[in-house]
């Protein structure tokens, strides 16, 4: 961004924040967090008004808003906007617009080429229109945010929506330590600075070690890879979706290389942030899925019915996909369990498919009135429920944070991305859940998940030292939630930031910027 002009940002100026997420669950749920908590910092930060835009792909889009959307517009410049009272929905085009994953890079590219384009008309328009953006945040998977930010000189933020400490590894891994990473041996051990210990091959982050090639895999490190050669040339800030409670070493350490800020736990059912009920993120849910009144009415009384506790609470989140032999093992041992059991299978893809099918009717059925299966539930909902006694896991990050801001004890069998060592963090630092291992097939066998969950919910010493820790760090992630509290402070701080460093090239969406950006309190 050669010969730019610099433009002055204060906290008299009113911001409008463009926050850009990949359009699945486990990444609209952070992003529309945090959406609001800047709209709501309007009042804590010198009563400018602070907008905030969540833009996802237009499948998203429809899904979170299926009445609002008419399908022949999706992409083109007259897109409807949606609002919820406190922060604005825009849809970008990927071109395809059908929700599907792209697996190779090819496809990643071509999305993103279209993306870029529409988010880069969508920020003409925003300043064309009197509502300049201020400041892209950009999720991981979407960089055709960060190309359309610097395409029109507007600053930049990352929101890194994984742990600190998956942060550090990516970090390092493209800031020296890659070969010596790749060149480890799978049973060995990696040190990585700012980690309190070495970190095993297998509980790195999935991509950084894979050996088999896989598109999405190659995908994804190439998207990390330019995520941080655009960190390292723009210095943007960084937001982290944590606390400091829960990785206090890795996250001053990473203060070194990066302008970081942990603005976490973003999640429903943890402290608020200004302006909020104090229950919650008080936005609500916005589900991608099929979920309504009925739905919830079903397992909610169904949880009523069941002993504090006692239920074991299971979901793989909203993109894994099993094999029918996984999935009857699952089944199989949560019967052996003995235990009741709430199982959320939207994850279990191909549930048309008469296997599928059938196991899950089994679950339901064989469990004589214990279990119950459902597509999809309110999860930081069924979490918060006073029978709920354990969640068995994949360990995405939002299922993660989810269950520790509820005290709830994890079985983690993590699959892919961040899982593995989201699931480390869970068993070997906090000590608030185990793993469940797989066999020499990548199978989680069913007495390996009955063993599991008697590891924690069971009466033995290990069992109580869990559910006493997991109750200390639920505490801890209310205090760093709570209206006022270090989330909402970190927050202000990046707000009251933004531009410091960043010089945005004056074009027409600066030129709107200054009278449009002017607060009454100047
Ligand atoms: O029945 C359900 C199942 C899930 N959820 C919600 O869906 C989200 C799922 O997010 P997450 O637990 O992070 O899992 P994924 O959907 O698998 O998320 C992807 O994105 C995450 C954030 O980058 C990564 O940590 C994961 O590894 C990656 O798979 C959570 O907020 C859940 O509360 C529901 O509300 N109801």
């Amino acid at each position: 961004m050669a010969g730019e002009e610099h433009q002055q940002h204060s906290s008299h100026y009113g911001h409008h924040f463009l926050v850009v997420a990949y359009g699945m669950q486990g990444h609209v749920n952070p992003a529309r967090a945090l959406a609001h908590r800047l709209a709501k910092l309007s009042d804590v930060v010198g009563g400018c008004p602070i907008l905030a835009t969540l833009s996802v792909h237009v499948a998203a889009h429809r899904r979170m808003f299926p009445a609002q959307l008419d399908p022949d517009a999706a992409g083109e410049e007259d897109e409807e906007e949606a609002s919820d009272g406190v922060i604005s929905y825009v849809p970008h085009s990927d071109s395809f617009d059908d929700g599907s994953l792209p697996r190779t890079p090819e496809d990643w590219a071509r999305r993103r080429r279209a993306s870029r384009e529409s988010l880069s008309a969508m920020l003409a328009r925003f300043a064309g229109g009197g509502r300049p953006v201020t400041c892209v945040v950009c999720t991981l998977l979407v960089p055709a945010a960060v190309d359309a930010a610097t395409r029109h000189g507007v600053p930049f933020a990352v929101y890194w929506i994984q742990p600190a400490t998956v942060l550090a590894a990516a970090y390092h891994y493209f800031h020296g330590y890659g070969e010596t990473v790749a060149a480890a041996d799978p049973a060995h051990e990696v040190s990585l600075p700012g980690l309190r210990r070495p970190l095993r091959v297998r509980d790195f982050p999935s991509y950084l070690v894979d050996t088999t090639g896989s598109p999405l895999a190659r995908s994804v490190v190439g998207m990390f890879r330019e995520l941080f050669e655009s960190v390292d040339r723009w210095r943007p800030k960084v937001l982290v979706n944590t606390f400091d409670e829960l990785e206090a070493g890795v996250l001053s350490e990473m203060k070194r290389h990066l302008d970081v800020f942990a603005v976490g736990p973003m999640v429903a059912g943890a402290g608020g942030g200004s302006g909020s009920s104090g229950a919650s993120n008080d936005e609500g849910r916005i589900h991608l899925y099929r979920h309504d009144d009925a739905d919830r009415k079903r397992y909610m009384e169904w949880l009523g019915a069941q002993p504090e506790s006692s239920v074991v609470y299971v979901s793989f989140g909203s993109i894994a996909t099993h094999t029918l032999q996984q999935m009857e093992e699952v089944v199989q041992g949560l019967l052996q369990a003995g235990r009741p059991y709430l199982l959320a299978a939207r994850s279990w893809h191909g549930l048309e498919d008469d296997g599928a099918r059938r196991v899950l009717d089994n679950a339901a059925q064989s469990s004589g009135g214990r279990g119950t299966v459902v597509d999809w539930c309110d999860q930081p909902e069924v979490l918060a429920h006073p029978a709920v006694g354990c969640f068995v896991s994949h360990c995405g990050w939002n299922s993660t944070l989810e269950a520790v801001a509820a005290g709830v004890p994890l079985v983690g069998v993590p699959s892919l991305f961040d899982q593995p060592t989201n699931t480390y963090l869970v068993v070997e630092e906090w000590g608030v859940g185990v793993r469940g291992e797989r066999d020499g097939e990548g199978v989680l066998a069913a007495t390996e998940l009955a063993r599991c969950v008697e590891l924690v919910m069971g009466q033995g010493t290990k069992a109580t030292a869990i559910r006493e820790r997991v109750k200390a760090l639920r505490e801890m992630a209310q205090q760093a939630a709570r209206a006022g509290g270090p989330a909402e402070r970190n927050l202000e701080d990046f707000v009251n930031s933004v531009g410091d460093s960043f010089r945005p090239v004056g074009i027409s969406v600066a030129e709107k910027t200054d009278e449009s950006r002017t607060c009454s309190s100047e």
